[in-house]
């Protein structure tokens, strides 16, 4: 057996947790109050979708939205680790999308049931290559862009969450324990709209990366 590999980090079936409403500008554009407190809710690693797959279309939505963020990849488990110290449980980052079906995710608020059906279906979670700990020295400063067939729609900075990255490693192992492996998608800013079958998303941070998909829908 060899060794696993943190750079493959989304092959080893560990959890995706999101943190939701984290840029106030975002959270305004969706008529949301600002959280006071992290809003988390979870992925399934069935979620995943690396470059030259395509991003399906539920079947059940018309409503697909992109969510551009920056993923933090946890390199070293813990309980309760303390804000001092949670840069050191970082393995490194990727860039991911939170695709959301909107639709759904209103119709799970006004009736308030569980947003899983909106947040944790098949391709809803499509990631870039892992970019190691160094190739982001601060990642609390770095600007996050989405394009949708060469339109720029998303463009913000890290700066911009309300919740920092150590206080949601933080704040997350005191609720869930962090395993190596685990990946934390940390919010996105404002611009969010609609993807349709056939548009190509390209996605990057700064100079560090960029991600291509193309949308597809699932008929079934
Ligand atoms: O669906 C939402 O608006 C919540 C969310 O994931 C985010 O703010 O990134
Ligand atoms: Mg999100």
């Amino acid at each position: 057996m060899t060794a696993r590999n943190i750079s493959r980090f989304w092959e080893w079936g560990r959890k995706i947790i999101c943190v939701g409403r984290n840029y106030a500008d975002h959270a305004k554009e969706l008529n949301n109050a600002l959280p006071t407190e992290p809003i988390l809710f979870l992925k399934p690693p069935s979620a995943y979708v690396t470059e030259g797959s395509p991003i399906l279309v539920p079947f059940y939505s018309s409503n697909l939205h992109h969510e551009v963020e920056l993923g933090v990849v946890i390199g070293k488990g813990g309980t309760a680790i303390s804000q001092s110290n949670a840069m050191d449980h970082v393995a490194g980052y990727a860039l991911c999308l939170d695709m959301t079906a909107r639709d759904i995710q209103e119709d799970c608020k006004s009736k308030g049931l569980p947003w899983t059906l909106a947040k944790a279906f098949n391709t809803s979670c499509p990631i870039s290559e892992f970019i190691p700990k160094e190739r982001i020295p601060d990642p609390g400063n770095v600007t996050l862009w989405l394009k949708v067939n060469d339109q720029l729609r998303q463009n913000g900075c890290t700066a911009q969450m309300i919740f920092s990255i150590p206080f949601l490693i933080s704040y997350i192992s005191k609720i869930i324990t962090l395993e190596e492996g685990d990946l934390i998608l940390t919010g996105t800013p404002k611009g969010v709209s609609a993807v349709q079958e056939h548009d190509e998303l390209q996605a990057g941070i700064e100079d560090v990366i960029t991600m291509n998909f193309k949308v597809n829908r699932k008929n079934q």
